[in-house]
């Protein structure tokens, strides 16, 4: 039976695996209780996430949605990461048609100031913040290999014997998009007919929404490598949403040991995820499930206690 669509606004996140990107997600909920977010988070869990750590999910108000993995056709090509590939179950969010309209979070991504205006955008584009292709990770492409970049386009031109400048290219790991069953099923179809690429959905998502991409400041979703690559574009006092996504950044395994990782705006970077991740008086107060003793006081006081609907 088709879900039932509403005018519902969610943020949703992305859980994958056994392991511990389930610390990101409960970081990212109560990352948007802290800053007072209405909108609920849905988590898509594929279906290797176990019951436990779904159930910490639950408990911490998260909505809980299997998923089924999306697997690119057949290829040989060399992902930047191979776990890249299970980033393609991604693209299951286009049927949650029971939201109107959402916002995507990677779970190694913190808001630290309140987005939900993004949700008020004017309908049918896809908003995103641009990437930056200075990192190693894009050492097989010709931006890198002639030091273009999008963050500063007038350092390096584009060569006019390259053919056409490249599109503006977005981080997959934080847009605004509303959910749609034909774009659903027009996604899936494409994606099965699509040569997979080093960057796999982000490519792919790229591709896509090509003619109907808008960017949107880079201060919601600072991309780590932007603050050795492109310091000049960061304003890190005013960033509200900081992507955990340079290698050895995630702050749940963060060692300090790799590259950049022992910068000190990168230790505050993930201190401050830690204070939020540790805070328990970010955890979910679930109203229904209020103790014994206020129930009693309250019984005792006649008042009936009709639970309020939760936030986030
Ligand atoms: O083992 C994994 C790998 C990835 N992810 C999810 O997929 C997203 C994209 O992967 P990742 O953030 O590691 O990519 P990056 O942004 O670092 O390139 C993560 O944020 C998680 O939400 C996950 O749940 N488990
Ligand atoms: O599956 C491809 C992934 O591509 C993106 O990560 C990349 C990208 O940001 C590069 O520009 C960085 O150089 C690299 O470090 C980083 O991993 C998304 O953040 C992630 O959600 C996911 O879509
Ligand atoms: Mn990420």
């Amino acid at each position: 039976m088709a879900p039932k669509v509403c005018g519902g606004r969610a943020y949703v996140t992305f859980l994958a695996g056994n392991g511990d990107y389930v610390k990101g997600v409960v970081g990212l909920a109560k990352g948007l209780r802290k800053v007072k977010s209405i909108y609920p988070l849905v988590v898509a869990v594929l279906p290797d996430v176990p019951e436990e750590h779904r159930k910490i999910l639950t408990s911490q108000g998260c909505i809980v949605r299997e998923i089924e993995p999306v697997y690119p056709p057949e290829n040989q090509t060399q992902f930047a990461m191979a776990y890249y590939v299970i980033n393609y179950s991604k693209l299951r969010i286009w049927e949650f048609v029971e939201y109107s309209k959402m916002i995507y979070l990677d779970g190694d991504i913190q808001v630290f100031d309140n987005i939900d205006h993004l949700f008020d955008l004017p309908d049918n584009y896809f908003y995103a913040v641009m990437d930056c292709f200075c990192e190693p990770t894009w050492g097989h492409t010709p931006q890198y290999q002639i030091g273009y970049c999008q963050q500063c386009p007038d350092k390096v031109q584009w060569p006019s014997d390259f053919g056409p400048k490249p599109p503006l290219y977005f981080n997959a790991g934080m847009f605004v998009y509303e959910p749609n069953l034909a774009t659903y099923r027009d996604l899936l179809e494409t994606v099965q007919a699509t040569k997979p690429t080093s960057f796999a959905e982000q490519d792919f998502l790229n591709m896509y929404f090509k003619d109907r991409y808008k960017p949107i400041p880079n201060v919601y979703n600072l991309v780590l490598a932007m603050l050795w690559r492109h310091p000049e574009n960061v304003e890190l006092d005013k960033v509200k949403v900081v992507h955990y996504c340079a290698a050895g950044s995630k702050p749940w395994r963060y060692t300090g040991k790799e590259e950049n990782m022992e910068r000190e705006d990168i230790k505050m970077l993930v201190k401050k995820w830690w204070d939020i991740y540790e805070d328990e008086t970010l955890d979910y107060k679930n109203p229904l499930k209020m103790d014994r003793f206020t129930a009693a006081l309250l019984e005792a006081g006649g008042v009936n206690f009709v639970p309020a609907p939760s936030a986030a």
